[in-house]
């Protein structure tokens, strides 16, 4: 079992006398580690750090030296790859198959990163357009913010941290990371593997600690320049009115909708919605939650896709033939059976699924709902998925952006004309035809509208956040 504490300045803080925290795997509870908590002198040390190294190291690395970093870091990670999805499931509770995939993806994040920090491009304006603009040359550049404050959330605590670790060091950034109290061991781990790489120690400060104690400060803190944030929405609520004038990025949560209309393959759909509301146990933000499918394949659909679910196999996340292991904390699995008895209560029916055993949950797919019941309209973020008849395109558009959400959306038909009408008038971030609402690329902007959040990530347009245009302007000799 490991003990681990905050990286600060490259020295490791977990001395005896701290409070700390253990870290137990949610499926056989048993203790996978304990982290040593940061103190609010820690935190200040760490920002204090990050901002000099700022100043004095990162602002004068040239951008080759930062794509090589990212570079040795995606080899470095690939090398250890086994260790890193070891410990996604080990802290996480998340299937094996699944910790892989994720792992795999952070890859091609530093790849796409190292490959990022050499093309920050600026811009040259035609002065002349406007008049008296004769004989000036205007440019514009983009510079480095300073000091970004990262925090993630348990649900890819490897993937998500380097969607800010990595554009943060694209541009030339410096960072003070603090990760989900509930996954510290695998931020804990990058954090040592990109100091290996060759990331000055300054230039990534690592806290561990609690949202409260840790989190809070590292927004208030007059000495960061941007919070980048992903995580629930009443947390980016609060960061939204405590960053004060500091840049924020807030990926936050959904309900998503997947659409299917007649024309749709029913198996296609119904098999890569079966992945799209269940992996992870539904702990994913893009998660399928609400399915609208059309009157006259309802029935079928339906079918086939309980069928397809009940199909699935649950347990020890460690098991290569898992799919279905447990949520992040029995409380969690606790709420979300709560959710579904509310529903009930209100006409819902339990197609399959609905029952809780620890903190597993059975995949659950619910019929006869409406948008009174919480498993509707919040973030359900548990294996629950709704099933939902509809009739007209026009129909199906209004329910789908009946939400205060708006991250990404599945359309499912044949007619490319529908589908780009469709996808037009999603209110979301982003919208896949004919793929789940649950896929993400790393390379692709990714964010969302209304309350799902502020700016976007995706390496390259995470490096756009993470950065501010400079204008020079150069008055010539006539
Ligand atoms: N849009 C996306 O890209 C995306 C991706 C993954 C997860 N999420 C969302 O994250 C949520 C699940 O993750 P979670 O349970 O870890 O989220 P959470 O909001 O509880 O915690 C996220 C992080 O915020 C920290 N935090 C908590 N209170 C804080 C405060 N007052 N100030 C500063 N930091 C604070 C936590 O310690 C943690 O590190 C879901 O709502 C999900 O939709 C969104
Ligand atoms: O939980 C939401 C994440 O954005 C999913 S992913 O890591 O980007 O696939």
């Amino acid at each position: 079992m490991m003990k681990i504490g905050s990286i600060i300045n490259g020295k490791e803080r977990n001395e005896q006398n701290r409070k700390t925290l253990d870290i137990n795997n949610p499926y056989n509870h048993e203790t996978v580690g304990t982290i040593a908590l940061a103190s609010s002198d820690d935190l200040n040390d760490a920002v204090e750090s990050s901002f000099d190294t700022f100043h004095h190291k990162m602002k004068a690395m040239p951008a080759h030296k930062r794509g090589d970093i990212l570079r040795k870091a995606a080899d470095l990670l690939e090398e250890n790859a086994d260790d890193f999805v070891q410990t996604i499931t080990a802290e996480a509770g998340k299937p094996i198959k699944h910790s892989q995939a994720e792992v795999q993806r952070s890859v091609q994040i530093l790849r796409f990163a190292s490959e990022q920090a050499k093309n920050i491009n600026g811009e040259v304006i035609p002065m002349d357009a406007a008049i008296g603009g004769e004989h000036r040359m205007g440019l514009v550049t983009r510079k480095a913010l300073g000091v970004v404050g990262a925090i993630t959330p348990f649900n890819f605590p490897l993937n998500l941290s380097l969607h800010k670790l990595a554009p943060a060091i694209a541009a030339g950034n410096t960072i003070v990371f603090k990760p989900a109290e509930k996954t510290p061991i695998s931020a804990y781990k990058l954090t040592k593997l990109l100091h290996n790489a060759g990331l000055p120690e300054g230039a990534l400060n690592l806290v561990l600690g609690t949202g409260e104690e840790t989190g809070d400060p590292l927004v208030k803190h007059e000495k960061v320049h941007k919070i980048s944030f992903t995580g629930s929405l009443p947390v980016g609520k609060i960061i939204q009115k405590t960053a004060g004038f500091k840049k924020i990025t807030l990926e936050l949560g959904s309900n998503s909708p997947n659409i299917i209309f007649e024309d749709a393959t029913i198996k296609e759909a119904a098999t890569e919605l079966v992945k799209g509301a269940f992996a992870f146990s539904g702990q994913v933000c893009i998660s399928a939650q609400r399915i609208y499918v059309q009157k006259a394949i309802y029935d079928t659909f339906l079918e086939e896709y309980t069928q397809l679910t009940n199909a699935l196999q649950l347990g020890d996340p460690f098991d290569v033939e898992t799919d279905i292991g447990p949520m992040i904390s029995e409380d969690e699995a606790k709420r979300a059976k709560q959710w579904i008895d509310d529903a009930v209560e209100k006409g819902a029916k339990i197609e399959t699924g609905g029952e809780r055993n620890g903190s597993t949950l059975t995949p659950t797919i619910m019929t006869n709902v409406d948008k009174n019941m919480k498993i509707i309209a919040e973030e359900v973020f548990a294996p629950i998925v709704s099933v939902i008849p509809f009739d007209t395109e026009e129909e199906v558009i209004e329910f789908a952006n009946d939400s205060i959400y708006g991250l990404q959306a599945g359309v499912f038909t044949k007619d490319i004309d529908r589908a780009i009408r469709v996808a037009d008038r999603l209110e979301v971030g982003g919208v896949w035809i004919n793929e789940i609402s649950t896929y993400r690329q790393d390379n692709h902007p990714y964010g969302g509208v209304k309350q799902s959040g502020i700016g976007r990530e995706g390496v390259k347009y995470a490096v756009e956040d993470m950065t501010e245009m400079k204008f020079i302007g150069i008055k010539l000799k006539g």
